[in-house]
C-alpha cells in the first residue's frame, strides 16, 4: 500500500520554504518556538547540528507522525562564529571581516519522524570567498537592508551575491538548505523526490 507521509518545515525562514518548493516537496510549514542560544564551547558543526535538532524536536514533538525538518545556518571565518547582525554596526564588523578572505557556510540539518524512531543528521560546508570590500561598499550593501536576517550578514541570493568572488560546494547550502544531501536523507525515510512514484512507506 501507497500512504503519503506528511513532511514539516519546521522553519520561519522564507529562503528555505521557496528552496523546497523549487525541488517539489509538498510540505507545511510550522516554525518552531525554540530560541537560538549558541552554547559556548561547542564545535562549529555540533552548534549548528545542535540547533537545527531543537528546532525540528520541538516540531515533532506535536507532529509525531510526520517527518520534521529543522536546520540551522552559520558563517565562520577567522575563528569567528557569525549568525544574524544585531545591528548595522554588528552587520558592519561583520561584512570587514569577511572582506577579501575565504569563510565557510555551515548549514545542520535535522530529519526527525518520531512515530518510526527516525533520525538523521547532516553538517554541511561550503567555502565562499569574498572579494576586497570598501567601506563604501560595505555601507551601501548594509543600506539595501538584506543583511539583518541572515547569518554573515550577507544573501549570495539577492545583492550579496556582488560581493562574492567565487565559492567551492554547494551553492544552495549557502542559501539555507543543501539540497541533494537533503534527498538523500529524505530517500531514509521512503520519501523519493526526484521518481516520487517510488514512494513505499
Ligand atoms: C550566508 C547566507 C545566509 N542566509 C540565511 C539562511 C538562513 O535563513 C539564515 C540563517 O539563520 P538560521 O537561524 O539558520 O535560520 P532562520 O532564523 O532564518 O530560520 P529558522 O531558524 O526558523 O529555520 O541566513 C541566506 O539567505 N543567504 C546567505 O547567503
Amino acid at each position: 500500500m501507497v500512504a503519503l507521509q506528511e513532511i514539516i518545515l519546521a522553519s520561519a525562514s522564507p529562503r528555505r520554504k521557496k528552496l523546497l518548493e523549487q525541488i517539489g516537496l509538498k510540505f507545511r510549514v510550522i516554525p518552531s518556538r525554540v530560541e537560538e542560544i549558541p552554547e559556548p564551547g561547542l564545535e562549529k558543526r555540533e552548534l549548528v547540528l545542535r540547533l537545527a535538532n531543537l528546532k525540528a524536536g520541538y516540531v515533532a514533538g506535536l507532529y509525531p507522525w510526520a517527518i520534521v525538518l529543522g536546520a540551522d545556518t552559520i558563517v565562520c571565518c577567522e575563528g569567528q562564529i557569525l549568525g544574524k547582525p544585531r545591528d548595522r554596526d554588528d552587520a558592519a564588523r561583520m561584512l570587514r571581516l569577511l572582506s577579501g578572505r575565504i569563510h565557510e557556510v555551515i548549514t545542520g540539518l535535522v530529519l526527525r519522524q518520531e512515530s518510526r524512531g527516525l533520525v538523521r543528521t547532516e553538517a554541511v560546508t561550503t567555502l565562499v570567498r569574498f572579494r576586497d570590500l570598501s567601506q563604501r561598499e560595505i555601507d551601501g550593501y548594509i543600506a539595501t537592508g538584506e543583511p539583518f536576517d541572515k547569518a554573515g550578514a550577507y544573501g549570495i541570493q539577492g545583492y550579496g551575491a556582488l560581493l562574492v568572488e567565487s565559492i567551492n560546494g554547494c551553492y544552495f547550502n549557502v542559501v539555507g538548505l543543501p539540497l541533494s544531501r537533503l534527498a538523500a536523507m529524505f530517500r531514509d525515510f521512503g520519501v523519493e523526490l526526484l521518481c516520487p512514484n517510488l514512494n513505499t512507506v
